[in-house]
């Protein structure tokens, strides 16, 4: 039987060591860190926020954790994320995926599901 995007995204660990190194890009990606910095000095912050991640990509792909964060659109409303930045994020995404030497279908997979969700986080 096929794997689930879970799976092949590693499972709860790998999601996890995803979520960690993709925040991590976005600090240090000069188009989103103004929108990410803030939570270095918000450590528990930060945790919360990658737990979060974590549970909705996992939720996302298929794993059995339960996402109780709110809807994309609810989560981003108010920041007006623009359709670069947002291409950045996607970028960072990406670049992890491919550093995780995640294979290229599951990448394909990961963007198509991240593209879907552009009209619910941007200009909004
Ligand atoms: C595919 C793209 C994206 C996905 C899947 C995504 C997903 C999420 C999720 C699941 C949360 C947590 C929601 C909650 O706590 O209830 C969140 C929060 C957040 N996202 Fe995104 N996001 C994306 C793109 C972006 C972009 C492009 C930016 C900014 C450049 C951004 C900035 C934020 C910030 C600052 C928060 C924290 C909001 C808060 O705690 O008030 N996100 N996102």
């Amino acid at each position: 039987m096929e794997q689930t995007l879970y799976e092949r995204l590693g499972g709860k660990p790998g999601i996890k060591a995803l979520v960690d190194d993709v925040l991590e890009a976005h600090m240090v990606n000069p188009a989103i860190s103004a929108r990410f910095l803030p939570y270095r000095e918000r450590p528990d912050d930060l945790n919360d926020a990658k737990a979060q991640l974590c549970a909705f990509f996992g939720a996302g792909s298929g794993g059995p954790e339960p996402y109780s964060g709110r809807d994309m659109v609810t989560a981003h409303r108010g920041m007006n994320i623009s359709t670069s930045e947002y291409m950045a994020a996607i970028d960072d995404i990406m670049s992890v995926l491919a550093a995780h030497e995640v294979d290229e279908t599951t990448r394909k997979d990961v963007l198509m599901i991240g593209y879907s969700l552009k009209g619910d986080i941007t200009n909004q």
